[in-house]
């Protein structure tokens, strides 16, 4: 029997063939792109990669070197398009050359608008990142929010778009796609939720509960505890305060900020009510204006990939190459197009870095749709 040693000699001396054979088709790529940039022709060209990889699967001598086959070109060629990427990005055919840099955000002349009443988390938002001083305008629903500022009625809109323990807030993750507003910065409220009744109310006359589906979620283990209790959505933590002082009867409660019982004169029956002590809301600043901070340090892009095996894998595999740090993946539907779904994708970088560029070049040409969100 042949030694192990001597085998792997052998494969040493085929590996390097491989690696000078490789060498040589990334040249020929790189003419390829100059050719391409020449023409502005795409560079993805699924017609021929499908045709290449049969052809080439053609040639092995059984069904599991094929499929060997197709995988290791389906690479080489993913490889070979990450090159023409880059020489594409340093010919200045870049991805996100739409967003106008600043070095600080423009103070707000109108208003920053938010959901909901006085009292809101929303609201509590708006003022953390404008300060206490800025025009804040309440708004009755999230839509109202992106449509107020894609009209210019108000600058800046503040929106929550994720909480700790109850994830994502999908509407606001449609509304993103729906109006063309873009991130120009985060806020993150630690949120704790107090149980609010009338004043001389206790927890044994409490039967009915108000509060956002989301505060209704963060508190579900301890809403379990009480399950003789009627849960009710309203579209605001504030305005369920408001309504149980509208209401004036003893036995409703809201779940909401104790800002918001101070504010409408209820008094905390019990205090904190939410199930995770971390509980944290992440609140987006969108602006009509495609604006990027210099020292922006996270971008956020939406796209649809081809309904096909591995497209979703091929997207990804860009922040890789490029060395990006990935921090957040969440999927919506698309309600167009049964069970297909729109990506979104928050990753640390500057839209000014090359890594970032390529990055967004190549995904730009292989998604069926991208939109950069924002810098911020
Ligand atoms: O032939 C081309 O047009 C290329 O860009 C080269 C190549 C390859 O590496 O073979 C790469 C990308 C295309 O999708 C198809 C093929």
């Amino acid at each position: 029997m042949t030694d192990l040693g001597t085998i792997r000699q052998e494969i040493d001396e085929i590996d390097r063939g491989i690696v000078e054979a490789f060498e040589k088709r990334m040249d020929l790529c790189r003419q390829v792109a100059e050719v391409k940039i020449g023409t502005g022709k795409a560079v993805l060209d699924r017609g021929r990669e499908r045709e290449k990889l049969e052809t080439l699967a053609a040639l092995a001598s059984d069904e599991f070197n094929a499929h060997g086959v197709t995988e290791l070109f389906s690479q080489i060629m993913a490889m070979s398009r990450k090159l023409q990427y880059r020489i594409l990005t340093e010919h200045g055919k870049l991805a996100g050359e739409e967003f106008v840099r600043t070095e600080g955000l423009p103070s707000p002349e109108h208003c920053v608008a938010y959901q909901g009443v006085e009292g809101a988390y929303s609201h509590a938002a708006a003022c953390r990142f404008f300060g206490e001083k800025a025009a804040v305008k309440a708004y009755p629903k999230w839509a109202d929010v992106m449509q107020a500022v894609a009209s210019g009625e108000a600058d800046y809109g503040v929106l929550p778009l994720a909480n700790s323990s109850a994830g994502m807030v999908n509407d606001v993750y449609d509304l993103l796609i729906e109006y063309r507003n873009y991130i120009v910065g985060e806020v993150e409220l630690k949120v704790e939720h107090a149980l609010l009744g009338l004043p001389g109310a206790t927890l044994p006359d409490i039967q009915e509960v108000y509060s956002h589906p989301q505060g209704l979620m963060q508190c579900a283990h301890y809403l379990d505890r009480h399950p003789d209790w009627n849960r009710h959505s309203v579209s605001n933590t504030a305005l369920s305060a408001k309504k149980v002082l509208e209401d004036g009867k003893i036995f409703q409660a809201a779940i909401a900020s104790r800002l918001a019982g101070e504010l409408y004169g209820l008094q905390v029956l019990e205090s904190p009510v939410n199930d995770s002590d971390k509980n944290t809301t992440r609140f987006i600043v969108v602006c009509r204006k495609n604006l990027c901070r210099t020292d922006a340090g996270k971008v956020s892009i939406c796209f649809e990939v081809p309904h096909e095996s591995g497209s979703l894998y091929n997207i990804l595999s860009h922040f890789i190459y490029n060395n990006i740090n990935m921090n957040k993946i969440e999927s919506r539907p698309i309600p167009e197009k049964k069970w297909q779904y729109r990506f979104f994708v928050d990753f640390d970088g500057n839209l000014a870095d090359a890594g970032v560029q390529n990055a967004l070049t190549g995904i730009r040409q292989e998604a069926a749709m991208l939109r950069i969100l924002g810098n911020y």
